[in-house]
């Protein structure tokens, strides 16, 4: 489905009214604008006002689904004991502070090593550019490499290197080509964590998803009527609404804080 199928005010007066609203957002692009240091990423002051807001109306959850470790993204959004936070494009999990083990196998962490090697040499010989060492996989990061027209065939390279060894789930993002030893993705994570919430409180839980990247895609596919998929920026994309920027996604929040909040206050 084609963004702008749904206005955006018209998406948020329909999920300020729902019983049981779980938001899920994307971390990088969405609520936190791009850096060049991953670890200096911030999220937007006028979204982590509207989150903590969202967070303190009843029937509403906010959670984190973001290709980024889950320490990171612990780390990044602040959270308490009580977060619901899906790192590693789905693979990593913490529910409430309950951590899912990961357990590699030999095998796969044999794969992560020869893959290692090769990534390490090939980043290596492109000034700027910076390997991101992550529990399941590598991330090849491009953003501060000057000189663009070596970074075509680096990330060439490294997904022959990936195919080399074997297994890998390749992702294409900003800046960044990623090499994941576990195929799974966020629609994945945002599937678990509706199933969580509707077991939990017996009803169906609707889903707003906001994210700005081709990653996004696999939570926006899984959407079901009912939901609203938010693409933050430009893009093809399967989300049934656009913002422009995190400036635009933030005022959304905000909107529909405020809109839940009086919904809630009726009933
Ligand atoms: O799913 P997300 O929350 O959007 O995470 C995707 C990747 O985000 C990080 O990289 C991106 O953000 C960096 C900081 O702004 C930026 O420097 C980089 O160019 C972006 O690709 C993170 O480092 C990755 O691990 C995530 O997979």
């Amino acid at each position: 489905m084609p963004a702008g199928e749904v206005a955006v005010s018209e998406g948020v007066d329909a999920l300020a009214r729902v019983p049981r609203l779980l938001v899920a957002l994307d971390f990088d692009g969405t609520v936190a604008p791009l850096v060049d240091d991953p670890s200096m990423s911030r999220v937007a002051p006028g979204a982590q006002a509207a989150i903590d807001r969202l967070r303190g109306i009843a029937g509403t959850w906010v959670a984190f689904v973001s290709g980024r470790p889950l320490a990171s993204l612990a780390r990044l959004t602040e959270s308490g004991t009580d977060a619901l936070l899906v790192g590693s494009h789905g693979v990593e999990v913490s529910i409430r502070g309950e951590i899912a083990e990961l357990a590699l196998s030999a095998e796969e962490n044999d794969r992560m090593t020869r893959l290692e090697a090769a990534l390490t040499g090939l980043v290596a010989s492109v000034p700027l550019a910076h390997l991101e060492h992550k529990p399941v996989g590598y991330g090849v990061h491009t953003r501060r490499v000057v000189d663009q027209s070596l970074v075509p065939p680096l990330q060439a390279a490294a997904r022959h290197a990936a195919d080399g060894v074997g297994g890998f789930t390749t992702r294409v993002g900003k800046d960044i080509v990623e090499f994941s030893v576990r195929d799974v993705n966020k629609g994945d994570g945002v599937r678990m964590l509706r199933a969580l919430l509707a077991g939990e409180e017996g009803g169906p839980v609707a889903v707003l998803y906001a994210g700005d990247d081709v990653t996004d895609e696999d939570a926006f596919a899984v959407l079901e009527p009912g939901d609203l998929g938010v693409k933050v920026g430009e893009g093809a994309t399967q989300a049934r609404a656009r913002v422009a920027d995190i400036p635009a996604f933030t005022q959304l929040l905000a909107d529909l804080a405020a809109r839940r909040e009086a919904s809630v206050q009726l009933h």
